[in-house]
């Protein structure tokens, strides 16, 4: 796997010419920034710009038969793409119309340029100009996106969006903000979306992914001096940036060196302890025990067969269960309960400094009151909360939380000191350093009771196993997702850890095609 992201390799970026892994999330005012700084590297904007219209007209003409297209350009260099990707398609034969939103005298630089190129017939862009379009392309607006597109430029995307035609948007849909995948007003649905150089943080966070439909990622070009200095916004997640640390059992290997998982569970729920242990011990925790109030033991020991089960003493104290120090990785929250008891017991196995993920009522358990929490977390943690949970413990979403998702879980990880994983159809796994990694794998079926105690268990599992904790989430989000996409509909949770096997071996396929053996399948 080339190209993974380390920590270092961000730092390496702002010295020695790290080449930017194929992951990386820029934003749109670094891609701004790399555009600025492209002349200087020898490559003027004005090739950038053809580079970029040259990829829209490719992939519409790879997408859809020749139709009559209306390009809709706006007053910056989105638009400049737009009229490139106009003449590049009239060159190739299909009948485009050109509606500019804004003064034709008002384009100046790179946009004028390409207006100049286009040559032809420019109409003002009205709803209006729909009429008789097979296909529209999106040039409107695209970085340059700085507040809710107000009430002309309101009406055109509600008439873009109320046609039945086809969309290409170039770079983003229009309204929506490249940076947090949020809309700051009505936006563009787009059926294909061309982007540059790098994928934006919005191309994956929704509800900018639901409007982009498919995306494209096109070279156009930039040079890596261009690009050299710039620390990602965050990363897509892929095997690539944590495949070298995945701990693939070891053909000399003894259950021992993959680690102890010590899980700790409630008296009722007793089905989310069980789906957590299980999933730790199929992704590759050597061994699994589940620690149990006496009331629950019975249930517990006769519905699970390798994954062992003692019981706690009656006031719940773990001192026992922790006295084993081989038991490496901790796991509280599925079906834990909300009784006071479980704050103490969260603090108890914090304080073992054992790596620990946190999940569901170990959350909710310090609601409102998280200093306690804060101050017992350590870098070797995982807390895994949903919206809900994360808001109890970090403070509701305000409309000023600038930058969306992305930046209140960097916020919560810088915080806590821990690694957070906040939850959802876009998880975004972030680490106390600043590095964040937004997961676009999982499928809908996830929603699902459940999904949440499997996820637990698979990055316990992968900790006990000996991965750090950051790789060990965004691995476990990622095969999360692939076994849940494996499954098609009607999954349940207790389908998942059955299907971490297929998605293991797809991971493991992965990894041997891209050069790296895995040790255990040379
Ligand atoms: N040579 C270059 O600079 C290149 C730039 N690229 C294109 O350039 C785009 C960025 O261009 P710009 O920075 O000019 O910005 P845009 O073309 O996205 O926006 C144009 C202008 O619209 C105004 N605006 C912003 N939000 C508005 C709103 N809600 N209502 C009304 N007006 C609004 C702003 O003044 C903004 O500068 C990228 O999205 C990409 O398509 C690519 O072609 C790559 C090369
Ligand atoms: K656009």
């Amino acid at each position: 796997m080339s190209e993974a992201y380390r920590c270092s390799d961000a730092r390496a970026g702002r010295g020695a010419r790290a080449r930017l892994s194929p992951h990386a999330l820029l934003s749109p005012q670094q891609m701004g920034s790399a555009d600025r700084a492209a002349p200087a590297a020898g490559v003027p904007g004005v090739r950038l710009m053809e580079a970029a219209g040259a990829a829209v007209a490719r992939a519409v003409q790879e997408r859809w038969a020749p139709t009559r297209v209306l390009v809709l350009c706006g007053p910056g260099n989105n638009g400049g793409d737009g009229f490139v990707a106009a003449r590049l398609l009239r060159d190739a034969g299909w009948p485009v119309r050109v509606a500019l939103w804004g003064s034709r005298d008002a384009l100046h630089g790179d946009a004028a340029w390409a207006a100049d190129s286009w040559g032809g017939p420019v109409e003002p862009a009205v709803p209006g100009s729909l009429d008789g379009a097979g296909l529209i392309v999106d040039a409107l607006l695209g970085a340059g996106l700085s507040r809710a597109p107000a009430d002309e430029l309101q009406a055109l995307i509600d008439a873009v969006n109320a046609a039945a035609v086809p969309v290409c948007a170039i770079d983003v849909p229009t309204g929506l903000d490249g940076a947090s995948g949020r809309c700051p007003g009505a936006a563009i649905r787009a059926d294909l979306t061309v982007t540059f150089c790098r994928r934006k943080p919005g191309h994956l966070l929704l509800p900018g992914r639901a409007l982009c439909g498919a995306l494209a990622c096109a070279d156009i070009g930039m040079p890596d001096a261009a690009l050299e200095s710039i620390v990602p916004e965050a990363y897509a997640n892929h095997p690539d940036l944590w495949s070298e640390a995945f701990p693939w059992p070891r053909s000399d290997g003894h259950k021992y060196h993959r680690g102890h998982v010590l899980a700790v569970g409630g008296e009722r729920m007793t089905g989310a302890s069980r789906l957590a242990c299980l999933a730790a011990a199929r992704i590759g925790a050597g061994l699994v025990t589940l620690a149990v109030p006496p009331a629950a033991w019975a249930i517990q020991a006769g519905a699970l067969a390798s994954v062992m089960v003692e019981a706690l003493p009656p006031d719940g104290a773990l001192a026992r269960a922790l006295a084993d120090p081989r038991r490496n990785a901790l796991l509280i929250g599925p079906g834990l309960g909300r009784e006071p008891r479980g704050k103490s017991q969260v603090l108890e196995l914090l304080a073992s400094g054992r790596s620990c993920v946190l999940d569901a009522d170990a959350l909710s358990v310090f609601s409102g009151q998280p200093d306690a929490l804060l101050q017992a977390l350590h870098a070797q943690c995982v807390l895994t909360p949903h919206e809900g949970e994360f808001a109890r413990l970090f403070g509701p979403v305000t409309d000023g939380a600038g930058g969306g998702k992305l930046r209140r879980a960097r916020d919560a990880a810088r915080r806590s000191g821990a690694v957070v994983v906040l939850k959802g159809a876009d998880t975004v796994i972030a680490a106390p350093d600043g590095r964040c990694i937004i997961n676009d794998n999982a499928p809908p079926t996830l929603a699902t009771a459940g999904s949440g105690d499997v996820l637990a268990g698979c990055i316990v599992g992968l900790l006990a196993a000996g991965m750090p904790a950051l790789e060990a989430a965004c691995a476990a989000v990622w095969l999360h997702g692939l076994a849940a996409d494996r499954l098609g509909w009607g999954l349940l949770a207790e389908d998942l850890p059955g299907a971490l096997p297929g998605a293991l071996a797809v991971l493991a396929d992965m990894v041997r095609d891209s050069g790296e053996a895995c040790s255990w399948r040379t």
